[in-house]
């Protein structure tokens, strides 16, 4: 090992803060900040650097002298190994207080801006089973404990059905109860491994690129629809319809069963046919009597409860009398739109993929909205051939961007177009900050209200009003 790698060791060092992607933050003796994976604030600990960089290290703990009274013990079994809840150790009003003081900071720091008084956090009132979409991945050579190393026991098979270790795209570390989604979510996954296991259908090898069972994908709509997708690697029919009749037999509950063939290196389904077994090719969530179809290809946003919460405060933002023309962009499959359609004049959305425009039209056409439109195009080139002068100027724009923000671009044609009120709903408030800071000339920022969408995560989701300056 290189005098630059060379690991160095830490006693007794006090967690200080969380800091960004759920590393915890303490200071080393020399001064430089240590950024540690698996210590909760207020632990005492012993660190060993895993990275020494000009300004910081990063570690982890590999002895407690004092655990954090913000400590809780996690739930999860997996936890620690699976990537997944990284912040399950710890209580969770600190999460929310570490969240929001992360956007706060993000804003005020990053973004320079002069914030307003801000609201508290809106907590999610399930901590557990609040996702309604869980992708599992199958694999022949499970994800081994070191103690399981340590017994040199010669294993049967390894077969495994669960979540990627972290950044290891071929280690499978297989599940046994998650919490992050409700049941039969579990029941599904397990049955599903031991009717393969037991039926000797092979299970993927990701490095090979062979065996049949790829991914199996659950979706659980808030109407308690039911969806159910299986990815095999080639097609064989016979072992295909044994695992998919069982499945439906086993869960009458499911109101879709679908599969892909998928015969390319990665698991993406979304240049690929998906095809219904059984049961129809959608399920539906509802919100506010709103209906959306969910196809095994939409997006929709993972935690349908607290995503109500989020579009009521963007749609409280917009503060919309009936009058307005507004623009939803970044709009998906037209959620957010059809969601404030009934207190505009007019809503339009703009996304980049197809088949989500499509999916938004018959969704409106569905829920009966006759104010709105969608157009396919990317955001960078949308405003740049006359789409304002052929649609109006918005009065208010609402802008839901991907975690890497919005575009230079497309700030740049926003300040041209110059709306009276933008709300920017973030799900990465350092982006949003960026993005805050270019508008900063022509736009105050008046509210701000973040938002848990993911508990035992350290993501954090942030809306924020921008009026225009007099
Ligand atoms: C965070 S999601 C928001 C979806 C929607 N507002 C909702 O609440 O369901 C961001 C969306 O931006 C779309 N997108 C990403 N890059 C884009 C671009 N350059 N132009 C237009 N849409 C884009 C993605 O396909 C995705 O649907």
């Amino acid at each position: 090992m290189g005098r630059k790698n060379r690991r160095l060791k830490f006693e007794h060092i006090e967690v200080l803060d969380a800091g960004a992607k759920g590393k915890s933050i303490a200071k080393a003796p020399d001064g430089k900040v240590i950024f540690i994976s698996n210590a909760v604030p207020g632990d005492v600990i012993d660190v060993q650097t895993t990275k020494k960089r000009k300004a910081f290290y990063e570690g982890e703990a590999i002895a407690f002298h004092q655990l954090s009274d913000k400590r809780v013990t996690p739930k999860c079994e997996h936890f620690g190994t699976c990537g997944g809840c990284k912040w399950q150790f710890m209580d969770y009003k600190y999460q929310l207080a570490y969240k929001e003081a992360e956007v706060i900071n993000n804003l005020k720091r990053l973004g320079k801006i002069e914030l307003p008084k801000t609201s508290p956090i809106l907590g999610s009132e399930e901590q557990y089973f609040y996702r309604n979409k869980m992708e599992f991945t199958f694999s022949d050579s499970r994800w081994l404990t070191l103690d399981e190393i340590k017994s040199a026991e010669e294993f049967d098979n390894r077969n495994a059905l669960g979540f990627h270790m972290p950044g290891m795209w071929d280690k499978i570390l297989d599940i046994d109860t998650c919490y992050l989604q409700e049941d039969p979510s579990n029941s599904i996954r397990n049955k599903v491994k031991e009717f393969a296991t037991a039926h000797h259908l092979s299970f993927f090898n990701q490095r090979k690129q062979e065996g049949l069972l790829r991914t199996l994908m659950i979706r659980i709509a808030s109407t308690g629809e039911l969806m159910v997708l299986l990815q095999f690697f080639y097609d064989d029919q016979e072992k295909r319809e044994l695992l998919l009749d069982f499945i439906a037999n086993e869960f009458p509950e499911i109101t879709s069963l679908q599969y892909v063939i998928n015969q390319k290196g990665n698991d993406t389904i979304y240049d690929q046919e998906v095809i219904c077994y059984r049961g129809r090719d959608y399920i539906e969530e509802e919100m506010e009597g709103l209906r959306f179809k969910i196809n095994a290809k939409s997006f929709y946003q993972t935690n349908s409860a607290q995503a109500y919460e989020l579009y009521k405060v963007a749609r409280d933002f917009a503060g919309l009398t009936g009058n307005e023309l507004v623009y939803d962009l970044y709009t998906g499959t037209g959620t957010i739109a059809q969601f404030v359609a009934k207190d505009a004049a007019k809503v339009i959305g703009v996304e980049a993929v197809p088949e989500a425009i499509a999916d938004a039209k018959v969704n409106a056409e569905n829920n009966k909205i006759t104010n709105t439109e969608f157009y396919v195009g990317d955001m960078k080139k949308v405003f740049t051939d006359g789409f304002v002068a052929e649609h109006g100027v918005p009065d208010v724009v609402i802008t839901d961007p991907p975690r890497d923000g919005m575009h230079k671009d497309v700030v740049a044609q926003l300040l041209q177009i110059a709306p009276q009120k933008i709300v920017y709903v973030s799900c990465n408030s350092a982006t949003q900050a960026r993005d805050l800071a270019l508008l900063d000339h022509s736009y105050k920022v008046t509210k701000v209200q973040p938002v848990d969408m993911f508990p035992q995560t350290y993501h954090v989701e942030n809306v924020v009003l921008l009026e225009k300056k007099a």
